[in-house]
C-alpha cells in the first residue's frame, strides 16, 4: 500500500466512474412498489392519484445559513469550480479549458417533471452508479460526488416502459372484467352514460358541466432536452473524501440527489490514518479492490451506524473528526467572510472532549403513530430517524422480526455493546411499523444513566402499549440526566425519574383502550413502586464533590433538574433548570469550554454581558471564579423560567443579586439598563442557530465593549454574524478576530460549537 498525492493521481489507475445500464423489466417501477392490490381499475382514484398533474416542487426559498443554503450557495458551486476536471471526464471533455466551469444552474433538476410524470420518475430515481469518486463533505456530514445525470434518451425509454406497462394494466383490467361479465351472464358492456352535472354559477345562471371520466390513456408529460442537468450532485451519508462507491440514486431534489451506497471499492485515507480530509489536498490510498473488505457493523461500537441519522463519523479517527470541524469552520469563514474581513491565519485546532462515547446528558427518541388509529397494531419503533440505507452494511432487511426474542440486557450495563449481540439489535431495529423511525435499544453517546433510563422507558412504552394506553399521535420522549449530591439539603425530593417496569402477566394481553398517553412518569410517591418498580439510579463518586452523587434519568418536560458542572475556575457549581429547556448537553467538556471563555475575556475585564444566557451557565461560573475579578455580571434571556432559574442558580451558588443580575427580554434590551464602563467590560454572545439581531449587533458595536466572546452552535450563522458586525455597524471597524476556535460538544457527529474571539484593535 502506498500513498499517493494529488499530483500524482493522473498517473494512477484510478477506477472511471460509469453508470449501470437501466433495465426497467427487472425492477419493480415506482408505481409498482407502491401498488398494494392487484390490477387497478384505471377509473379508481387511486389510479387517477397516480397520474398526478401539475404537482409543484417545494419552495426553496430558505436561510442561506442553514445546511441547504449553504450547500447550494457555497458548497456546490465551489465543488463545481474546484472539481472542474471531474466534470469534464464525466462530460466526455477532454480539453478541460474548453469550457467554463459549471455554475448551480447547470446541475437544476427538473423535479416538476419528475413528480409529475411516473416513467421521468423511474428514470432520475433508479439509476445505479459505479467508482464514484467522493470528492468533499457537506457541513451536514455527508459525502458529496458528482455524477453523470440521466440521458435524454434513457428518460425517453423509462417514460416508453411506463407508458407500455401502463396500458397493458388497462387492457388486463379490462380483460378481467370482461371474463367476469361473462360469468355472471352479463353479455353486453353497458355504455359509458355521459354524466351532466348542473352548476350554479354567479348571477344564478345554470351552466352544464360535463362530467369527464378520467382517461384511458396514461398520463405522459413532455420533457424538454434543454431543462436537463449537464451533471449532478449527489449527497452520499457515510462517505468520505476519497472514497470510491457504488451507490444507487433513490430520491431527486431541485439541487442534489439522494443517494445510498451499494458498496465501496476504495477505501478514504481517513478510515487508515490520522491525516486531513481537505478536498483541496485529497491524498489516495492505492489498493488493489480485490482485496477490499466492504465496512462491517462491528467496525464501529453502534449497533446502529449507517442506518441511524446520529452520529456518522464513527468510522473514521477521532483525530480526523476533530480536523473535518475545522475545515468545516474555515469553510464558513471563508463562505461568509470571504476577503472581506481577516480571518485566515485565525482558526485554531478543534479542542476534544474529554469523552468521546457516553457524553450526552439528554436524548429524545420518538415514535410515531398513524393517523388511521392504532387499533390492531403492535408496540411502534421508539428511537431516531433513518439515514442511509445502510444496504452496505449486510442488514438482513427481510428477517422476520420475532417479538419473543430477548432485547438487550442492561443488567451488566458496558459502554459497547457486546459483539455478538449487535446483530439482532440492528435486525430488530427494522421491525415493521408505520413510520420512519429506527428501533432504538440503546444509544451509546448517552450518559450511562440515561441509556438506562432509555431501556425502562421502552419497556413502559411497550407494557402500556400493550395495557391499551396509546397516544393518538407520535410522542417524543425526553431523557434528561438529573445528578444529586445525596448528602445536601432537600436531596431525598430530588431524587426522581424513569423507574424500572415490572413485570406482570397483562403484558401480553393487548386491548383497544385509546387512552391519551401523558409521559409523567416522575412522581416519587413510593405507593406507585409495587406497580412501577424502584426508581433507576446510579450513584457515583465524583472527583471535587464530597459525599455520593446521586444520577436519575427524568422523563417529565416540567420537573426540575440539576447538573453539577466544573467550571474548570476551580469550584463545581450546582445549576438547576426546567428539564426540557436548554441546558449543555455535554457536561464533560464544560470546565474547558467555560475557561476558555473566561480567559479570552481578558483579565482587565471587571464587568461582564451575558447575552443569550439562559439559565445562566456562563454568568454564574465566571461570577463565582475563585479568582473573583469581575465586578458585576448581567444575563440577558428571552425565557422567563430560564431567567427565574438564571437567578436562582446564582443565589445557589453563594452570589448576590448586586453581583450578578438577569433580565428578561429580548437581548437588545440590555442597552437600556446597562452602565457599566465600556472598556472595563467584556460581552459573551451564545444566540440560538439562527444568531444574532442586526438591531442587537449595531447596538453591540456602539456600546463598544472591550472584548467580545461569541460561542455559537451554528458557524456559518457566527461568520455571517462577525461579517456583519466588522464591516456594518458603527464602530465594528475598531475591532478584529483574534481567534475562533471549535469545541467538540457531539464526538462522533457532524456538529461543533464555534467560539470567535473579537478584541478592539490596538491604537
Ligand atoms: C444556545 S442557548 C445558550 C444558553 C446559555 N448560554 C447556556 O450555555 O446554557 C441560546 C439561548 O438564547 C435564548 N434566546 C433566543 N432568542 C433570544 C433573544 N432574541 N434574546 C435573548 N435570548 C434569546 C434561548 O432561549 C436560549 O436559552
Amino acid at each position: 500500500m502506498s500513498i499517493i498525492t494529488n499530483s500524482d493521481k493522473s498517473n494512477m489507475n484510478l477506477p472511471i466512474q460509469e453508470e449501470v445500464e437501466l433495465n426497467i423489466n427487472e425492477k419493480p417501477s415506482q408505481q409498482e412498489k407502491h401498488k398494494k392490490k392487484g390490477i387497478l381499475n384505471p377509473k379508481s382514484n387511486a389510479a387517477k392519484r397516480k397520474r398526478p398533474t401539475h404537482r409543484k416542487p417545494p419552495r426553496s426559498d430558505f436561510d442561506p445559513t442553514s445546511p441547504l443554503g449553504v450547500l447550494t450557495s457555497f458548497e456546490i458551486p465551489n465543488m463545481l469550480k474546484n472539481h472542474h476536471e471531474k466534470v469534464c471526464q464525466i462530460l466526455g471533455i477532454k480539453d478541460f479549458k474548453s469550457i467554463e466551469p459549471l455554475t448551480i444552474n447547470d446541475i437544476i433538476n427538473p423535479v416538476r417533471d419528475i413528480i409529475n410524470d411516473v416513467g421521468v420518475l423511474d428514470a432520475f430515481n433508479w439509476r445505479e452508479l459505479k467508482n464514484v469518486e467522493v470528492l468533499c463533505m457537506s457541513a451536514k456530514g455527508d459525502g458529496l460526488a458528482i455524477i453523470k445525470s440521466p440521458t435524454f434518451e434513457n428518460i425517453l425509454k423509462c417514460q416508453n416502459e411506463a407508458h407500455e406497462k401502463e396500458k397493458k394494466e388497462i387492457e388486463e383490467y379490462k380483460e378481467k372484467i370482461k371474463k367476469e361479465r361473462i360469468e355472471q351472464g352479463i353479455l353486453e358492456e353497458e355504455e359509458e352514460e355521459e354524466k351532466v352535472n348542473n352548476v350554479k354559477i354567479d348571477g344564478g345562471i345554470t351552466k352544464k358541466r360535463y362530467y369527464r371520466p378520467p382517461t384511458e390513456e396514461p398520463y405522459r408529460r413532455i420533457v424538454k432536452k434543454e431543462n436537463l442537468p449537464k451533471v449532478q450532485i449527489a449527497i452520499i451519508p457515510f462517505a468520505f473524501p476519497g472514497d470510491f462507491v457504488n451507490i444507487k440514486v433513490y430520491h431527486t431534489n431541485t439541487h442534489y440527489v439522494d443517494a445510498e451506497i451499494i458498496e465501496f471499492t476504495h477505501l478514504s485515507p481517513l478510515r487508515f490514518k490520522n491525516i486531513s480530509g481537505r478536498s483541496e489536498d485529497v491524498v489516495k490510498i492505492d489498493i488493489d479492490p480485490s482485496s477490499l473488505k466492504p465496512i462491517k457493523p462491528n467496525d464501529v461500537p453502534c449497533a446502529y451506524f449507517g442506518i441511524c441519522s446520529g452520529c456518522q463519523y464513527q468510522s473514521i479517527s477521532y483525530e480526523n473528526q476533530l480536523e473535518i470541524k475545522k475545515e468545516v469552520i474555515e469553510n464558513a469563514y471563508q463562505h461568509f467572510c470571504r476577503d472581506e474581513v481577516n480571518w485566515k491565519g485565525k482558526i485554531f485546532d478543534t479542542v476534544a472532549s474529554p469523552l468521546k462515547y457516553g457524553y450526552r446528558t439528554k436524548l429524545t427518541p420518538h415514535y410515531d403513530v398513524p393517523r388511521s388509529g392504532t387499533k390492531g397494531l403492535g408496540v411502534p419503533r421508539l428511537g431516531f430517524g433513518f439515514r442511509g440505507k445502510g444496504s452496505w452494511l449486510e442488514i438482513n432487511k427481510n428477517k422476520k422480526y420475532d417479538e419473543n426474542e430477548p432485547v438487550y440486557d442492561n443488567s451488566k450495563l458496558e459502554l459497547y455493546h457486546p459483539l455478538n449481540d449487535r446483530k439482532g439489535m440492528r435486525e430488530r431495529s427494522l421491525k415493521p411499523y408505520f413510520g420512519d423511525v429506527l428501533d432504538i435499544e440503546d444509544c451509546i453517546i448517552g450518559t450511562d444513566i440515561v441509556r438506562l433510563g432509555f431501556i425502562n422507558e421502552r419497556e413502559r412504552l411497550k407494557k402500556d402499549w400493550n395495557r391499551g394506553i396509546r397516544s393518538k399521535k407520535g410522542v417524543t420522549v425526553l431523557l434528561r440526566e438529573n445528578s444529586v449530591i445525596n448528602n445536601e439539603e432537600g436531596s431525598e425530593e430530588r431524587i426522581f425519574g424513569s423507574r424500572e417496569i415490572l413485570k406482570d402477566n397483562d403484558d401480553d394481553n393487548v386491548n383497544n383502550n385509546d387512552n391519551n398517553n401523558n409521559n409523567n412518569h416522575d412522581d416519587d410517591n413510593t405507593d406507585n413502586e409495587e406497580e412501577e418498580g424502584p426508581i433507576t439510579k446510579l450513584e457515583i463518586e465524583v472527583d471535587g464533590i464530597d459525599g455520593i452523587v446521586t444520577k436519575t434519568c427524568v422523563t417529565d418536560n416540567q420537573k426540575i433538574v440539576s447538573d453539577l458542572v466544573d467550571t474548570g475556575l476551580g469550584r463545581i457549581l450546582r445549576f438547576d433548570f426546567i428539564a426540557n429547556e436548554f441546558f449543555q448537553n455535554n457536561n464533560s467538556i464544560l470546565p474547558k469550554v467555560i475557561k476558555y471563555v473566561k480567559d479570552n475575556l481578558g483579565s482587565e475585564m471587571e464587568y461582564l454581558v451575558d447575552a443569550y444566557c439562559g439559565s445562566g451557565l456562563f454568568s454564574v461560573a465566571i461570577a463565582s471564579s475563585i479568582d473573583n475579578q469581575v465586578k458585576k455580571v448581567l444575563g440577558v434571556e428571552i425565557s422567563e423560567r430560564a431567567v427565574e432559574f438564571a437567578k436562582k442558580n446564582a443565589i445557589l451558588n453563594n452570589i448576590s443579586q448586586e453581583h450578578c443580575d438577569f433580565i428578561c427580554g429580548k437581548a437588545e434590551k440590555l442597552f437600556e439598563k446597562i452602565d457599566f464602563p465600556k472598556n472595563k467590560t467584556g460581552v459573551i454572545l451564545d444566540p440560538p442557530r439562527k444568531g444574532c439581531d442586526d438591531v442587537f449587533l449595531k447596538q453591540l458595536s456602539d456600546f463598544e465593549p472591550n472584548r467580545i466572546v461569541y460561542v455559537s452552535c451554528n458557524v456559518h450563522s457566527q461568520a455571517r454574524d462577525v461579517k456583519y458586525f466588522l464591516n456594518e455597524t458603527n464602530n465594528g471597524n475598531k475591532y478584529e478576530i483574534e481567534s475562533i476556535r471549535g469545541f467538540d460538544f457531539f464526538p462522533q457527529t457532524h456538529h461543533v460549537e464555534s467560539v470567535a474571539v473579537l478584541v478592539k484593535k490596538a491604537n
